[in-house]
């Protein structure tokens, strides 16, 4: 039978949510997965509440009856489980694959913990094969394309189904190629001091634990 490595390593970071914790819900196909196995232990008896990093994780979340927090109303999330498209040796992340990085970071920065899962496939030892997601507002995106362009980025803005992409925020995503990112807190840095950029998908400096889901069926656990 095939591994779902995805599957293994959102089962066994699901394992460390504890009664009565804020857990914060990241997005795409490996928290997806995290998801489903959260809302069986609700069902079991968990008692936690949750906040979600997009729209499609909330609404799947309510679906599966996970009780949910507004994030107007909570100041801390005790733990966030959230995939990534690369992880570095220093437990840096490349995010936004699903175009939710601008949410994602907002919960992540509000967590105790920052617990990530991923295949094995994701772990790599620089980032920036997997072109990086920018969030950029639609006005005067030209001007902030340029901008992103005389960085070294080659961005490309980003299309779904032969249209834009919108994010759940209203703004527009630039998948980037910066080719190997040396120093990701730097080019974070530079990046977000463009105007137009709302933030990017590198996610330095944030992370708890990784968990890898192995083709063998195993996981492993990452800490920085
Ligand atoms: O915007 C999407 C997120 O950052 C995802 O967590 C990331 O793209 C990984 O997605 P997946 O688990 O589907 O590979």
């Amino acid at each position: 039978m095939e591994v779902n490595m995805k599957r293994i390593a959102a089962e066994r970071a699901v394992e460390w949510i504890e009664d009565g914790m804020t857990v914060g819900l990241g997005t795409g196909s490996t928290a997806y997965w995290a998801i489903l196995r959260i809302a069986e232990r609700v069902k079991e008896g968990l008692n936690i509440r949750a906040a979600a990093s997009s729209i499609r994780s909330e609404e799947l979340a309510k679906e599966h009856g996970i009780p949910f927090v507004s994030l107007d109303e909570i100041d801390r999330i005790d733990l966030t489980i959230d995939g990534a498209d690369e992880v570095d040796p220093d437990l840096n992340l490349t995010k936004g694959g699903g175009g939710a990085l601008l949410r994602e970071k907002v919960l992540a920065a509000a967590s105790d913990k920052f617990v990530v899962i991923v295949d094995e496939s994701k772990v790599v030892s620089s980032l920036g094969a997997f072109p990086l997601p920018v969030e950029i507002v639609p006005f005067g995106s030209r001007l902030t394309l340029n901008a992103l362009a005389a960085l070294g980025g080659q961005p490309t803005v980003r299309e779904k189904d032969g249209q834009r992409f919108v994010s759940d925020n209203g703004n527009w995503i630039a998948d980037c190629r910066f080719g190997r990112i040396a120093n990701p807190a730097q080019l974070s840095a530079e990046l977000n001091r463009i105007p137009g950029v709302v933030d990017n998908g590198l996610f330095t400096g944030m992370t708890t634990a990784v968990v890898v889901g192995k083709l063998d069926g195993s996981t492993s656990v990452l800490r920085p």
